[in-house]
């Protein structure tokens, strides 16, 4: 006789298939959802028209995340070559024809089945706003070209334009508290000093400041549910170009065929066109009445005479507010810790200066050394940079000193507050990511909702109930269950 197994029931059979059928399609859809998603990124490229060069960024986010709420982060910056726009004032088409390189590296790092889509945005800052102070047409002029250039890009072009002082300063501060995950998170933010070539700004948060008392340098924002009350200042002509012009002003007030100057190092050697001199807003008022076609311009590299000559460029006694930096402007008092980017991390790292939690005298003599180091050891020294860099290096490490120290008021003490940064986490600090997240919306003024879980979460959780409810519905069956003690049924 055949013995019949008991689990061999017509019930049994159909439960284990369910069973079997329901977990592989649990585990099915478990690992389909939670298989990353193909990566999707939408893109932005800003063009930064500066006074000294032209440089573009393209930024990536996933194209995924609800309201575009997902990371911005720089894939990639191209640095156009020759000048900044502002020089291409006599020959604005050289302007336009500068960027197309750069455009077409564009083409290449964005896909082009997102080309379509993606927004081009070129900024320009004070080497613009001074050729409109001094030719507003031919500053038209340049913005004509560059426009049409950029028109013929595949890319959606959204225009080019001057930013303000306070745009500049404000769009820097969002940037670097941006990428240092400050503002979601409602940190403690970071106050942001740029130092261009033609202009330099001061942005921060200070409790004591809420816009009443200059209302000129107030920024109101409300981002991710939390308000800030920025206090913000652009100093057109302190970038350090601009500043250097306005040294020299001051040296050649009277006209002279020669000068010797302590911010250049002892064997520097220059013939200088006074016209050239002269030739822009922050200086062309002082052109001496009378003064030969050149002068000679020679370095005595003396630290502590170069600090005098460039405390000449600033005002410090006018100030009608309760405090000033200097030339009249309202500052309130520092606060918080500083991030310094652009010229300023340029000339501190060639100065091996960045790292600021060393004493200000220290700082103080590293600079005298630099300046009382002949010029000819100095281009052995550093056979690598390019010599209209190092030439100037001691008077812009002088300037970067007096600046912070003599014009925004860091101290011994407050001076370790200041980090000096290329760039944060990839993306290179600069008013570019906080203009691009402001005209793009990207970030929301309320705090978005997050859900309770992340997607893989959501997945475990539902595949590991499902199973739990599985495990029950069989145990409810139990009564049909064969039982063991029974004896074997004889068929
Ligand atoms: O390797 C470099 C590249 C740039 N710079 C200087 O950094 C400043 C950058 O100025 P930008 O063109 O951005 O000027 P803005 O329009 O912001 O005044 C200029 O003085 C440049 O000469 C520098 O010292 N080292």
């Amino acid at each position: 006789m055949k013995e019949r197994n008991p689990w061999h029931t017509p019930l049994t059979i159909i439960i284990a298939v369910i069973g079997v059928i329901a977990i592989v399609a649990l585990v099915t859809i478990a690992v389909l959802q939670n298989k990353p998603l193909i990566p999707k990124y939408k893109y932005g490229i800003v063009l930064d028209a500066g006074s000294s060069h032209t440089a573009m960024y393209i930024y990536e986010w996933p194209a995924e995340k609800d309201n575009n709420t997902g990371r911005v982060e720089q894939t990639h910056c191209c640095k156009v070559s020759g000048s900044g726009i502002s020089d291409y004032a006599s020959d604005p088409k050289l302007a336009g024809e500068s960027l197309k390189a750069c455009m077409r590296d564009a083409e290449r790092f964005v896909p082009s089945e997102r080309h379509e889509e993606t927004p081009l945005y070129l900024g320009a800052t004070a080497g613009m706003r001074l050729l409109n102070i001094k030719d507003s047409a031919a500053s038209d002029r340049v913005f004509q070209a560059v426009s049409e250039s950029l028109q013929k890009s595949p890319f959606s072009f959204q225009g080019a334009r001057i930013l303000s002082g306070q745009e500049e300063g404000a769009f820097g501060w969002v940037t670097v508290n941006y990428l240092d995950d400050r503002l979601e998170q409602g940190l403690e933010t970071t106050g942001a000093l740029d130092l261009g070539g033609a202009s330099t700004q001061i942005s921060f948060i200070s409790d004591s400041f809420d816009g009443s008392e200059s209302p000129s340098n107030y920024v109101a924002f409300r981002l991710y549910g939390n308000d800030y009350n920025l206090y913000t200042h652009s100093f057109l002509c302190y970038g350090k170009d601009q500043a250097l012009r306005m040294a020299l002003a001051h040296q050649t007030q009277s006209g002279p065929g020669s000068i010797v100057d302590p911010c250049f190092n002892n064997g520097y050697s220059a013939v200088k066109n006074y016209s050239v001199l002269y030739e822009s807003p922050c200086v062309s008022g002082r052109k001496p009445s009378s003064a030969p076609q050149t002068f000679t311009h020679t370095g005595k590299g003396n630290f502590y005479e170069c600090q005098e000559v460039v405390k000449s460029i600033f005002n410090f006694t006018e100030c009608k507010y309760s405090q000033c930096s200097f030339n009249g402007i309202f500052q309130p008092t520092l606060q918080g810790t500083y991030g310094a980017f652009s010229a300023y991390y340029f000339v501190m790292k060639f100065l091996n200066l960045t790292d600021t939690s060393v004493p200000l005298q220290s700082v103080k003599e590293a600079l005298a050394r630099l300046c009382a180091t002949p010029f000819d050891t100095l281009k052995k020294q550093h056979p690598e940079v390019k010599l209209k860099f190092l030439n100037e290096y001691c008077f812009s490490g002088t300037y970067i000193f007096t600046l912070l120290t003599e014009g925004y008021n860091f101290t011994s003490r407050t001076f370790s507050d200041i980090k000096f940064i290329k760039k944060i986490k990839g993306s290179d600090a600069g008013w570019t990511l906080g203009y691009m997240l402001n005209l793009t919306n990207m970030i929301p003024a309320e705090a978005p909702d997050t859900p309770l879980l992340p997607h893989a979460g959501y997945v475990s959780v539902i595949t590991v109930i499902a199973l739990v409810l599985f495990v029950l519905f069989i145990l409810s069956l139990r009564p049909l269950w064969p039982r063991c003690s029974q004896k074997p049924q004889i068929v």
